[in-house]
């Protein structure tokens, strides 16, 4: 029945969720032409917001306003007819923004898919699913002369597969669109349409055998789906290469055959694209993916087809952790010590503390899995809330590397390189071996200088130094990107005399390439990585196994599986031993295993050589023994003494103005007001500060900090809201201020 009336009805009122920096909903009433819709949380509609139009979500269907009735506008109108923002996800988007302090508009607008974000109609793209067409393989044979060998190929990849194959299927087999319509243009071939919906539906394949698991793997395995359906949080901690992957591999085919989902959160994506390939070969279906390289409507297919249920598995970066599953059967977080399931602006959440919390409202299992756990996780081993299974060898008869700390104090080194380091990678590469060389910084020279006067080029908008690159030739600032020429004079004494400091990638890839010039090197940093799917490229090109240099930053460390290398060198191991952050040790140690785990996972011996000047540092001992268990033992302890997280609880509020006094008296303001506020109670949550940021000026804005800590994470929290609220009712001019609720850098 449709009712058309000239007045809103003003007994439903919808709560809206609007993508702006306040904190609350608005309210607004149905349209004036209301033709009988149901209105529901979840739901998207148009509205007019003073003279904008913005695209919202229904929070709530109420009846009654704080705000008189009369005053409210009607909504422009509803755009969806479904809750493109199920209950689930509503649920856990409404608990992080009162638990992260931001303003729930933003935090579900941080979730939809940018195509929806704009108000656009769900509509999922549609694609191609290609098959043979009936002839004699005579013909083929003929009708595909010569070299055209991959098309050959093709043909018989598609012969195989009864119901034909989608054009991503091919693609992921390593086939090409040229290829396809060769074969399709000698009439071999035909495609049909399909939207992808149906598409995901019917290519569900029985997936290909995993390997024959070991008994601890087995033994895992059971332990995590022996209560499907249930809520339990396991830190699944595997030395390197024990065969974690293969793991998750066979929890999601139990899920899966249970009729259930699974969600699996990888760092990031276009960086391991080996983790995805993996689960493609196993699983042969279309898995959606999740993560900021996609276009807008890959990412809303992928979104939607796992909201509809259609996409058995998700594999994404940490905003996929938001994305809706029609029957979540599981969430597996890999890496699950790394820094960037922490989104570092904006809307700060950790992807990692939210796949447990979303674990534990769907009532599914939660895995964590790494080789160098966090201590936070580690810490709820031990209270008790997670379980831990561990994988303590290397899966497929491979062994541990030998580590060896070499002393660089008093040796000569070439572009970061020491001779006897440089001795051991001829003598892998002589053995047919690939070598990885690691230095956490990417450009030539972290810094340029003035041999005369001691000049040092430094950034216009931030408190650093400039970075030299040479390919192409210029000065960078890493914090803000600003780039200048490179000067050939010094700008104070004029002298020519300008020399670098230090060594970057690019430096030292050039001295590699002069010292073994019939050796391929394959740098592999944030710049050589820029263009899409080229670190798929540089891995393709490792794993045909050839003797060659890798060359590279923390990228290296990641997760990847090249079984021929067998040297990882690593050029400077000090720069996280002294930091004044108090995560700088379990960061140094997660990171110097896992670069040192990248080697010997074949069949033969790895060795590891890590150059330093701090030999006897006991973590750098331990690290050379290989213990990350007893480094993070001794870690926790140090941190429970000190009573520093996973022991207390911290939030960083920060503040920003051109002008550092502002900065700082905006968070003078706010500690005044909380110790007035709380005179007469307990002190719960400690104030320490405020204080310049340790980089005070970056991009040309000052930044101060406030922290609060506190061994009482409700106490913390009360404040934390309480400052929230403050700061909202009072206008700070150019100042901005954020709220980073377990801040993983305060710098
Ligand atoms: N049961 C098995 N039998 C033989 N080989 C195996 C088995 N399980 C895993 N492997 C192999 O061991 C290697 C390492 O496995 P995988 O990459 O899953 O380790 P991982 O635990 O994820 O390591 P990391 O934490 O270092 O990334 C792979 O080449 C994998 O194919
Ligand atoms: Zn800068």
């Amino acid at each position: 029945m449709t009712s058309i009336s000239n007045t809103p009805d003003s007994s439903r009122i919808l709560a809206v969720a609007l993508p702006v920096p306040i904190y609350r909903t608005f309210d607004y009433l149905p349209p004036i032409t209301d033709d009988g819709c149901s209105f529901s949380p979840g739901q998207r509609v148009a509205v007019q917001f003073g003279r904008r139009a913005l695209t919202g979500i229904i929070l709530e269907v109420k009846g009654s306003s704080e705000y008189p009735v009369g005053k409210l506008k009607p909504i422009t109108r509803l755009i969806d007819n479904t809750q493109v923002l199920p209950p689930s996800i509503l649920s856990i988007a409404k608990w992080s923004a009162q638990y992260y302090c931001h303003p729930i508009g933003e935090v579900l607008f941080s979730i939809l898919p940018p195509a929806l974000k704009q108000g656009k109609k769900i509509c999922i793209s549609s694609t191609r699913r290609w098959t043979t067409k009936e002839n004699s393989d005579t013909t083929i044979e003929k009708a595909i002369k010569g070299n055209a060998k991959k098309q050959l190929q093709l043909y018989h990849t598609l012969e195989e597969a009864p119901n034909g194959l989608l054009e991503e299927t091919i693609k992921l087999r390593g086939f090409t669109t040229a290829q396809l319509k060769s074969l399709c243009n000698k009439q071999l071939i035909e495609a049909e349409e399909l939207d992808a919906l149906s598409a995901a539906a019917t290519e569900y394949e029985v997936s290909a055998p995993t390997l024959p698991l070991s008994t601890d793997q087995s033994a895992v395995v059971k332990q995590l789906t022996r209560d499907l359906g249930k809520y339990q949080c396991t830190l699944l901690q595997g030395v390197t290469g024990s065969g974690k992957t293969e793991v998750y591999m066979n929890v999601v085919d139990q899920v899966i055959n249970s009729g259930q989902q699974a969600l699996i959160l990888v760092p990031e994506i276009s960086l391991t694209p080996q983790t995805l390939t993996r689960f493609q070969n196993h699983f042969r279906c279309p898995i959606g993916t999740i993560h900021s390289g996609l276009s807008q409507n890959e990412r809303l297919t992928n979104w939607e087809l796992a909201r509809q249920g259609a996409a058995k598995i998700i594999i994404g970066t940490r905003s996929a952790i938001f994305t809706p599953m029609k029957s979540l059967g599981c969430i597996i977080v890999d890496e699950e010590h790394d820094n960037s399931f922490k989104q570092q602006e904006g809307f700060r959440y950790s992807a990692r503390d939210l796949a447990v919390a979303r674990g534990h409202r769907e009532k599914c299992p939660v895995v964590l899995g790494s080789a160098t756990p966090s201590l936070e996780s580690l810490n709820n081993v031990l209270n008790g809330k997670y379980q831990r299974l561990s994988l303590p060898s290397r899966a497929g008869g491979a062994t541990f590397p030998e580590i060896e700390l070499l002393d660089i104090k008093s040796r000569p080194l070439q572009g970061g390189l020491s001779r006897p380091l440089i001795d051991s990678i001829k003598k892998h590469l002589d053995e047919q071996h690939q070598v990885i060389v690691y230095l956490n910084r990417r450009g030539f020279a972290p810094a340029i200088t003035c041999e005369e006067c001691g000049w040092l080029a430094d950034c216009r908008h931030c408190d650093a130094r400039m970075t030299l690159h040479k390919h192409p030739a210029h000065l960078r600032c890493h914090h803000c990107d600003y780039s200048a020429a490179i000067p050939h004079q010094c700008p104070d004494c004029q002298s020519t005399s300008i020399k670098t400091l230090g060594t970057g990638t690019e430096k030292a890839e050039e001295t590699l390439e002069a010292l073994f010039p019939d050796t391929p090197i394959i740098r592999v940093d944030r710049d050589s990585t820029r263009k899409k799917d080229s670190m798929k490229g540089l891995v393709d090109e490792v794993n045909k196994g050839l003797p060659c240099i890798l060359v590279g930053t923390q990228m290296l460390a990641k997760g990847h599986n090249f079984a021929n290398v067998t040297l990882v060198a690593v050029i400077d191991a000090d720069g996280g031993l002294f930091s004044a952050d108090f995560r700088a040790l379990e960061k140094t140690a997660q990171l110097l295993i896992q670069v040192a785990g990248r080697s010997g996972r074949g069949s033969s011996q790895g060795q590891v050589i890590i150059q330093t000047s701090h030999g006897d540092h006991p973590i750098l001992q331990q690290i050379a023994r290989g213990n990350y268990p007893q480094i993070a033992e001794q870690l926790i302890e140090e941190r429970k003494l000190a009573a520093l997280p996973p022991f207390s609880y911290m939030t960083l509020l920060k503040a920003e103005d051109p002008n550092i006094n502002k900065a700082m008296h905006l968070l003078e303001q706010t500690k005044k007001m909380v110790e007035d506020a709380s005179i007469d109670t307990e002190p719960l949550v400690e104030l320490l500060g405020p204080i310049p940021a340790s980089m005070s000026r970056k991009a040309g804005v000052h930044r101060a900090h406030l922290l609060l800590t506190s061994d009482n994470r409700l106490a913390l929290q009360r404040t934390t809201q309480q400052i929230c609220h403050w700061l909202n009712s009072i206008r700070w001019g150019k100042s901005r201020w954020m709220i980073d609720v377990d801040p993983i850098e305060i710098n």
